[in-house]
């Protein structure tokens, strides 16, 4: 056994079909008079109903949160919360709508009680994100850490197969670098594979019976489990492209994640054997196909993105992505600097034509 650091983070979460009936209830477990609903003007629906639902606790929605997002919004959003005196942010919706409630938290203090509809684990993590100019800014802090999550798989019945299926990879994609990441340790290992195993047993299935909610809540508590481990070991080359690509080039979020997870994995496979031969377990592949080439069936198999040229990244802006991957040194199993640029752009290059890695 490794020499190891374990800090558990506090959140409460609430899980199951039916437990968003338990908001109130948790409102006042926080001791929150005045919450102000966030969501996307998508949701702008749903989250009403909600606050119609509780008039006394709920004082105000605010249905505009965005992809990564924008500054501008957050000061809007923190302005409403303030003209409000809200003593709560609740974020309805995916990692856009948590990511706004991180924001309002990060300069207010105010507690954040999540509720997901989408796979992507933000609300299990510190880490926040805000853009302006273009550029995304992220850092970690406890103050952003959503303190009760509600997770109801009836909620996610409408997120979309394609959807449902890339926001599962991104989910994988923390789990899968967690099994090697530096500070990473025995408990975040078993949560990392479980977490791939519940995902990869979940998106098959949830691609024949999207309204199973049993499959739902399989995915659901995977998602959970992977977002854990994103909130607690670091991240490395995966998790860096990502950012490159969908910061730099607005690739979308969780088809980004999905397209590039089997390359990076691919990168990384001769310096963490061990961390691949959980990925492996975890995906019932074990002697039949490689980590990366089981996470590319994957997703190829369930009618997801395997190619940056299907997701809109132009063969031009290869060569500036892999420069900015390179820029800013970082950790990784395989260690990364300016000298494989060359190497980076391979990756790319096979990340762009959906190339399956052996
Ligand atoms: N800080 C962290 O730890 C993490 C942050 N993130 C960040 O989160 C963002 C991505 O989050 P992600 O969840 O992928 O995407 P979004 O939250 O942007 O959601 C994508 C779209 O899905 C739709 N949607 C969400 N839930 C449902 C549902 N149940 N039914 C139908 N449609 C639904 C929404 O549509 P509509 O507009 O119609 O409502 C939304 O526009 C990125 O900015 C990423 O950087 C991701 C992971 C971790
Ligand atoms: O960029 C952020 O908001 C912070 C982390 C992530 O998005 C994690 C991910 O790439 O899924």
């Amino acid at each position: 056994m490794r020499a190891f650091v374990y800090s558990g983070q506090p959140a409460r979460v609430v899980f199951g079909a039916g437990s968003l009936a338990h908001l109130e209830r948790e409102l006042d477990l926080l001791g929150a008079r005045r919450a102000l609903l966030l969501a996307t003007p998508g949701h702008a629906d749903p989250a009403g109903d909600i606050a119609d639902r509780l008039p006394r606790r709920v004082v105000g929605v605010f249905a505009r949160a965005a992809m990564h997002v924008p500054v501008e919004i957050a000061r809007q959003a923190r302005e409403e919360a303030r003209r409000l005196d809200a003593d709560c942010v609740i974020a309805f919706g995916g990692g856009s709508t948590t990511g706004l409630g991180k924001a309002i938290a990060l300069e207010s203090g105010l507690p954040i009680l999540a509720i997901p509809t989408t796979y992507a684990g933000s609300e299990m993590t510190p880490i926040y994100g805000i853009t302006e100019d273009g550029l995304k800014k992220t850092g970690s802090d406890p103050r952003v850490l959503p303190r009760t999550v509600i997770y109801d798989p009836a909620l996610t019945l409408t997120l979309p197969v394609g959807l449902s299926v890339t926001s599962g990879i991104n989910a994988i994609a923390h789990a899968a670098e967690g099994l090697y990441a530096r500070d990473g340790n025995p408990v975040m290992d078993l949560l990392a594979e479980e977490g791939i195993r519940a995902l990869a047993q979940a998106l098959p299935a949830l691609r024949q019976r999207a309204d199973d909610l049993a499959v739902r809540g399989d995915a659901l508590y995977g998602s959970w489990l992977c977002g854990t481990v994103l909130g607690n070991v670091g991240m490395a080359l995966h998790h860096k492209l990502c950012h490159t690509l969908g910061g730099s080039f607005e690739l979308p979020h969780a088809q980004v994640h999905t397209v590039v997870l089997p390359q990076a994995m691919a990168f990384n496979a001769p310096a963490a054997p061990l961390a691949m031969q959980r990925i492996e377990r975890a995906l019932g592949t074990s002697g039949r196909a490689s980590a990366p080439a089981a996470l590319f069936d994957l997703a190829r198999d369930n009618g997801a993105p395997v190619s940056l040229k299907e997701i809109g990244m132009r063969r031009e802006d290869l060569d500036r992505a892999a420069q900015i991957a390179v820029g800013n040194p970082y950790w990784n199993p395989r260690p990364i600097d300016a000298a494989q640029r060359g190497e980076i752009r391979d990756l790319l290059q096979r990340a762009f034509d959906g190339v399956r890695p052996d």
